[in-house]
């Protein structure tokens, strides 16, 4: 029996994902896979490339086929793409197999943390904090529907945050008696 289960990583770009999720799997002694680079392992091709070539529904349909593929795993981290969430298909694989953490921020830190990378097709454009704006307003209650648990990672370190999850994740994952005791205690 596994002792916890898959843990899924999901927020927007900046949010941390990636960083978070391999400090969480370096501590919990877990795999740790990155469906935006396992996407590019497998094509021979960054992002920016695929977007390029394929359109961003090219890109999507990668994504979907990925997430799909690793999380059939056992006992794995796995941190999706900002954008993971928009296919329905994709928020009901993660919520079936695994326990899904909404890593949240603001925006204001999404364009601080994303503003040199240019690995990032959205965002390459005059206006960054517009589109991110906007891709909160559609996205922030995906996020919230499909995670289990909220963390924020705006004015704290990665450590912090991975401290946090551990906590939150093993309270989740008490066993169900102990927690109905702790519920009916006067
Ligand atoms: N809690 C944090 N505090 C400060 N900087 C962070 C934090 N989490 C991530 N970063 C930095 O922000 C940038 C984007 O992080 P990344 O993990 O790529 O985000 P995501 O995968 O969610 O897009 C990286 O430079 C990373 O070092
Ligand atoms: O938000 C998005 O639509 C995207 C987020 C990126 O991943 P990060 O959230 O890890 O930056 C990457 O999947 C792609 O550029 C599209
Ligand atoms: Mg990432």
């Amino acid at each position: 029996m596994r002792s916890l289960p898959n843990l899924f990583l999901i927020g927007p770009m900046g949010a941390g994902k990636s960083t978070i999720g391999r400090l969480l799997a370096a501590e919990l002694q877990r795999e740790f896979l990155d469906s935006d680079h396992q996407i590019e392992a497998r094509c021979g091709a960054n992002i920016p490339w695929i977007f390029d070539v394929e359109g961003e529904q090219g890109f999507r349909d990668r994504e979907t086929a990925m997430i799909d593929e690793l999380s059939r795993r056992d006992d794995v981290v796995m941190a999706t793409g900002g954008g993971a969430v928009g296919r329905e298909i994709n928020r009901q694989l993660l919520r079936e197999r695994g326990t899904v953490i909404y890593l949240a921020t603001t925006v204001e830190q999404q364009v601080r943390r994303t503003s040199r990378d240019r690995n990032r097709p959205l965002l390459q454009n005059a206006n960054p904090e517009q589109v991110l704006r906007d891709l909160f307003a559609i996205r922030d209650p995906l996020y919230r529907a499909t995670a289990d648990i909220v963390v924020r990672t705006d004015r704290r370190g990665p450590r912090s945050v991975v401290n946090e999850i551990l906590r939150r994740v093993s309270r989740l994952t008490e066993p169900l008696k102990s927690r109905s005791s702790v519920s009916q205690s006067p």
